[in-house]
């Protein structure tokens, strides 16, 4: 809703009320129609301000109504109406004005802000465009050039930044002396004014419009946004408006703003953790943490100092080999000086000190060890941290998939122990795999889950499996892309087809930026491959493709050494162009094992590799290794490069329908029965059989099985 007061004097104070962030649902739209009415009709009234509840503007429409019928006044001709009264109406921003709330702040004739304010059109990132007037307002205040990287991006800035763009007027007289000098308000309203555009107009938006689509490739709003400003820069306001609304209802109709909008709301579900034990955000204690702890600085350890630091806390960085220890402590400070000065920080870096002796950490509250990914060296290294921390202190482990119960086991404390798995380069990447042992305490989780927050990171609870969620899920796609090239296929093929479908790297290229070696070693590690291994197809009782293993056995570890799946200008070249050894080295793996290689289609590819992922998606769900499909969704779209607007797996396995997900993994499995991968899970032959419900249903409905032994 929306409150009315008048002011000491002739001014009417509107005040949009909408807990938490005054978003413009319908009964806010009728508070405002309702509140102008008034302040028109009382003429002692002469001019008018619009503020928000809690120091808060307004967040923009209401998301969570998308999803129904549009009830309530409709926003564009509300916004329009404010703009056309002849009573002189002010924005007073706090907080955030962001989407409908910086598009209603347009339709005002002036706006001012508080200096810590954000604004922004943020609804690409939901996708969408400013679609109450926005991609017209905008650019005819602040120019053309401007407001295209303003609306295609969504980025965010605070007060001073559009202050600069005119955005906002620094009043230096008050509202109602606006109205007392009688000024006229034809030049505050901005749909009549002319689009400000620089003289090569046609080439900034032919420019712009290369740079959405290789930015986002597949992405809808993005090309809409950039359609919506050619409008504003060549009609009249009112066929520009057309233009928006016809874009708008593209948008709107279109599985993509659906999944935008579920992946908005999945990031902030995933905050609300809980654990089967009970145990949950709302019920767990989380310690603050100033002093912690780091060992290994490597590649991980060195971006997890960082990204500690960054948050204000104190780090003790330890590293046992010297020459290791003096590279990272050269370039652990340029790194944080680097991003801190990318970034602005509430609160000045935490000191580093960096040391070789492990007995350093005794005084810290939390440690992170980020040592070589090999169980006896991490056993190790916790049973001296229990040794030397003080008791209480928290033990974390960044690995990648190993067993953090087995770590805790050799722990004084067992509860205080949990994952911290993080993602290369730690201090950039947003997502954080917190993992829970059966033993690890409600306090442990709730810490870790706190202390990835501070770090910016969408932190993500999960359960203690080989892979946890995102690398278990990871094995069956890799799986399927290595039997594709063994049937018929090449990296260029099977890389095509995953970036066609949106992914940033496709699977090959993938693995050469991470290094082949990393997941040979876990391969050796659990006795498929190396030396005294037989070289079949068929390994531990299941269909095993030895190619990844035989391409790092020829020295090709990706990227790093100049080679891998493809040929790079040299060790540490970026730039993946196909090799021939690749396809000579296929050709005569598939004669030496009987293989004829067949033409193989996207749409197979497509399926094989992305329905397999999302077959161990269902299971990780029916083992309860991650609370919902929104948790899945959520480390899939943060870590591992899926396109946010196909929602996550979960997700797009219901807007392809379950029922089809069903069907073509029994015809994959059908085809290669020794690949277990393939096999349907039953959660999803259960959710099949009740229906398909939607996504926002699985969570309840996986509960209620659980209680009746159903999964
Ligand atoms: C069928 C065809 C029809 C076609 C025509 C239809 C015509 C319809 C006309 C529509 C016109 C379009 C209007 C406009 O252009 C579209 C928009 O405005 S889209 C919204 C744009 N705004 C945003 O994207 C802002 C999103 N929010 C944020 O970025 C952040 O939440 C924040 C505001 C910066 C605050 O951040 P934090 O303090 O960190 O807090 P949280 O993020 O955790 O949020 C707290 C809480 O609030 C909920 N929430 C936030 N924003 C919204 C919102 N806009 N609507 C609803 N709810 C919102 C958030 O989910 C959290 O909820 P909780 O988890 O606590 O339940």
């Amino acid at each position: 809703m929306a409150t009315y007061s008048r002011l000491p004097g002739s001014v009417a104070l509107i005040t949009l009320q909408n807990p938490p962030v005054n978003a413009l649902s319908a009964a806010v739209r009728q508070g405002i129609v309702d509140t102008v009415q008034r302040a028109l009709k009382d003429p002692k009234v002469t001019s008018v301000v619009i503020c928000g509840q809690n120091g808060k503007f307004c967040g923009g429409a209401d998301i969570r109504e998308f999803a129904g019928p549009m009830l309530g006044p409709p926003l564009v001709p509300m916004i329009h109406a404010i703009e056309a009264v002849d009573k002189p109406v002010a924005a007073a921003i706090e907080g955030v004005a962001l989407g409908g709330g910086l598009e209603l702040a347009l339709g005002c004739h002036y706006r001012i802000a508080h200096s810590k304010a954000l604004l922004g059109l943020p609804e690409v990132t939901l996708g969408l465009l400013p679609g109450a007037g926005g991609s017209q307002r905008l650019p005819r205040l602040i120019g053309l050039t401007a407001a295209l990287d303003l609306i295609t991006t969504g980025r965010q800035h605070d007060s001073s930044f559009f202050s600069s763009l005119h955005l906002l007027c620094v009043c230096s007289q008050s509202i109602s002396s606006v109205c007392v000098s009688g000024q006229s308000l034809d030049s505050r309203r901005l749909s009549t004014l002319p689009c400000p555009c620089p003289p090569d107009v046609d080439s900034l938006l032919d420019k712009t419009m290369v740079k959405v689509r290789q930015r986002s490739r597949g992405a809808l709003a993005p090309v809409a946004c950039v359609q919506a400003l050619m409008a504003a820069a060549s009609l009249p306001y009112t066929q520009g408006m057309e233009k928006e609304r016809d874009l708008l209802t593209t948008l709107f109709n279109s599985g993509q703003a659906r999944a935008l909008q579920y992946a908005f709301f999945s990031q902030r579900v995933v905050g609300k953790w809980s654990l089967p034990s009970g145990a949950s955000w709302d019920n767990s204690a989380a310690r603050t943490i100033s002093k912690a702890a780091v060992i290994g600085l490597g590649t991980m350890g060195r971006g997890i100092v960082v990204a500690l630091a960054l948050t204000g806390i104190s780090v003790v960085a330890v590293e046992t080999q010297e020459k290791q220890l003096a590279e990272a402590s050269q370039v652990v400070p340029a790194m944080l000086q680097r991003e801190a000065g990318r970034r602005s920080l509430a609160t000045p870096p935490g000191v580093i000190s960096f040391s070789s002796n492990l007995q350093d950490v005794c005084e810290v509250e939390l440690v992170i060890e980020a040592v070589f990914e090999d169980m006896s060296l991490k056993l190790q290294v916790f049973r001296h941290l229990t040794s030397v921390c003080r008791p209480g202190t928290l033990l974390c482990s960044n690995t990648s998939g190993l067993d953090i119960d087995r770590l805790a086991a050799v722990t004084q404390s067992p509860g205080l122990v949990v994952g911290m798995h993080f993602f290369a380069p730690a201090h950039v990447m947003k997502l954080l795999e917190v993992v829970y042992g059966p033993r690890s305490s409600p306090e442990a989780v709730a810490t870790a889950m706190q202390l990835g927050k501070r770090m910016g990171k969408v932190s993500v609870a999960v359960g203690n499996c080989p892979g946890f969620v995102g690398n278990r899920m990871l094995k069956p796609y890799l799986e399927q892309a290595n039997f594709l090239l063994e049937e018929g296929a090449t990296p260029q093929q099977v890389d095509e087809v995953l970036e066609e479908f949106g992914f940033p790297m496709g699977v090959f290229r993938m693995s050469d930026l991470s290094g082949l070696d990393v997941g040979w070693r876990i391969r050796k590690e659990a006795g498929l491959t190396g030396p005294g291994v037989e070289s079949t197809r068929t390994r531990q009782g299941r269909r095993y493709s030895p190619l990844p293993d035989q391409v790092c056995e020829a020295g090709r570890l990706g990227q790093k050494t100049g080679r891998g799946w493809y040929q790079y200008d040299g060790p540490g070249g970026r730039v993946a162009r196909s090799d021939h050894w690749v396809n000579i080295f296929l050709e005569a793996y598939r004669a030496e094992h009987g293989l004829v290689a067949r033409s193989i289609a996207p749409e197979e590819i497509l399926e094989r590799c992305l329905y397999a992922l999302i077959n161990e998606g269902f299971n990780i769900l029916q083992d309860a290794m991650a609370a919902g499909p929104e948790d899945i969704d959520a480390i899939y779209v943060f870590g591992y490069g899926w396109p946010r607007h196909h929602g996550g797996p979960m997700f797009h396995a219901g807007q392809v329908g379950l029922g089809r997900i069903l069907e073509r993994l029994q015809h994959h499995h059908h085809n290669h029965p020794d690949v277990p991968h393939l096999k349907p899970s039953t959660l999803l032959r259960r959710l099949v059989a009740v229906g398909s419900p939607p996504v926002q249903k699985w969570r309840e409905f996986i509960n209620k099985e659980r209680v009746h032994s159903q999964l």
